[in-house]
């Protein structure tokens, strides 16, 4: 339960029982085809495989590496959460659950979760930030048209942290009958695991894509924003052994990790308990877990995944930010070059892999993980975009 120095289960007594018995679950399913089985047999309902392409414009205007891009943004509702809702909704049917709460922030994690519910017959209730739900109202809409109750959190900054300390608030009183479906890689073992395992199908994909579009070679670097880890960490983990290819996490720096106005966890942050897993954290000298901010509520929030952490520990993996601005530079380009409107956090690591992609020559390859498309985000682009 370990990723180096970082993980654990820094948790209330009362949470052991059901860590373990989740942990019982989580590790039964992954030995067991049937459980495989079933996750591959939605594949035709997520879309899966998800495309991955050359973005020939962007690559011809930035002038360097190869882009490539992993259509995660084409999946059913949206993005890559789709992979973890399903493969978790699986674990809570294995577990005879009834019932399942879900934390949102960007809202996407909140669709996928109901949309699971709505397939298997699932109860479902979403927890989500008031701060949130005004600013990603599309996905709010979405959540109760699919038969999913909203509880809109407005405590605290009433955005993700909120929402995923009032989820497990709920769950301790709600254990026998309910599921608490994780939405990244963060939370006490085994969910950082397990989330990392179920989205780690997207890297698994683009390795055996890519090779089979390049002769069998690997690509030079992989991109991904970095929220609470779980596109990162499943784009990233299957080529965690294959060294020549460079790992780089796009973090948010909202109004530049020198201002109090971001959510760099990994870039700015330091080691620290949090939300029952140790971890980096952004945090005060006595300790005090800070207000975040990012123009993406997606990556709105001051942990990180402590497999990332560990990552970034020992050097595997690298991690920068990029601010509001250069994201939606970000939402720009990728938009107007290749016909494609991202998410504002997948915004993020556009403008990583950009940066990136400057400094290597036209025969390396760069591969961008498009985690979400921008329809929730238009509204709020929009207001902005004259600027751009
Ligand atoms: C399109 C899109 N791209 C990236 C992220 C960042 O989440 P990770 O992949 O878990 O780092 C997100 C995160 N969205 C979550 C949500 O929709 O609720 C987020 O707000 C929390 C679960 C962390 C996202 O929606």
């Amino acid at each position: 339960i370990r990723f180096g120095d970082f993980g654990g289960q820094y948790v209330p007594e009362a949470l052991h029982a059901c860590l373990r018995e989740l942990e019982r679950g989580f590790d039964e399913a992954v030995v067991d085809p049937k459980f495989w089985e079933d996750f591959r047999s939605l594949y035709s309902y997520i879309g899966r495989p998800s495309s991955l392409h050359k973005a020939v414009r962007l690559s011809e205007h930035i002038g360097g590496a190869q882009i490539w891009l992993k259509r995660e943004d084409l999946n059913h509702t949206g993005s890559h959460k789709l992979n973890n809702a399903l493969a978790q909704a699986l674990l809570a049917k294995r577990l005879k659950k009834t019932e399942v709460i879900a934390e949102t922030g960007a809202g996407q994690h909140g669709v996928a979760t109901a949309t699971a519910c709505a397939k298997f017959g699932l109860g479902c209730t979403v927890f989500m930030g008031a701060e949130d739900v005004r600013r990603q109202a599309l996905n709010v809409f979405r959540m109760r048209i699919l038969g999913a109750k909203v509880v809109a959190v407005t405590n605290g900054t009433k955005t993700l942290r909120d929402a995923t300390s009032e989820a497990f608030r709920f769950w301790v009183s709600h254990l026998k009958t309910t599921y608490y479906i994780v939405g990244s890689a963060i939370g006490p073992h085994p969910y950082p695991t397990l989330v990392r395992t179920f989205q780690s199908i997207i890297g698994q994909e683009t390795k055996e894509q890519f090779a089979a579009l390049n002769d069998g070679k690997l690509p030079d670097a992989v991109v991904a924003c970095v929220g609470g880890g779980s596109n990162s960490s499943g784009m990233f983990s299957p080529f965690e052994k294959d060294l020549s290819v460079k790992l780089l996490g796009v973090e948010a720096g909202g109004d530049g990790i020198d201002s109090d106005y971001h959510s760099a966890t990994l870039t700015a942050g330091r080691p620290g308990v949090f939300h029952g897993v140790r971890t980096f954290v952004l945090q005060d000298k006595e300790g005090q877990v800070h207000d975040t901010h990012s123009v993406s509520a997606g990556l709105d929030y001051p942990g990180v995944g402590p497999e990332l952490a560990f990552w970034k520990a020992s050097g595997r993996a690298t991690f920068v930010a990029a601010t509001d601005a250069q994201a939606l530079q970000g939402f720009k380009l990728l938009s107007q070059l290749e016909g494609v409107i991202p998410a504002l956090e997948t915004s993020h690591a556009i403008h990583g892999a950009c940066e990136l992609a400057k400094t290597m020559k036209p025969d390396q390859h760069v591969i961008i993980n498009v985690s979400g498309r921008g329809d929730k985000d238009v509204q709020s682009v929009a207001e902005v975009l004259p600027r751009l």
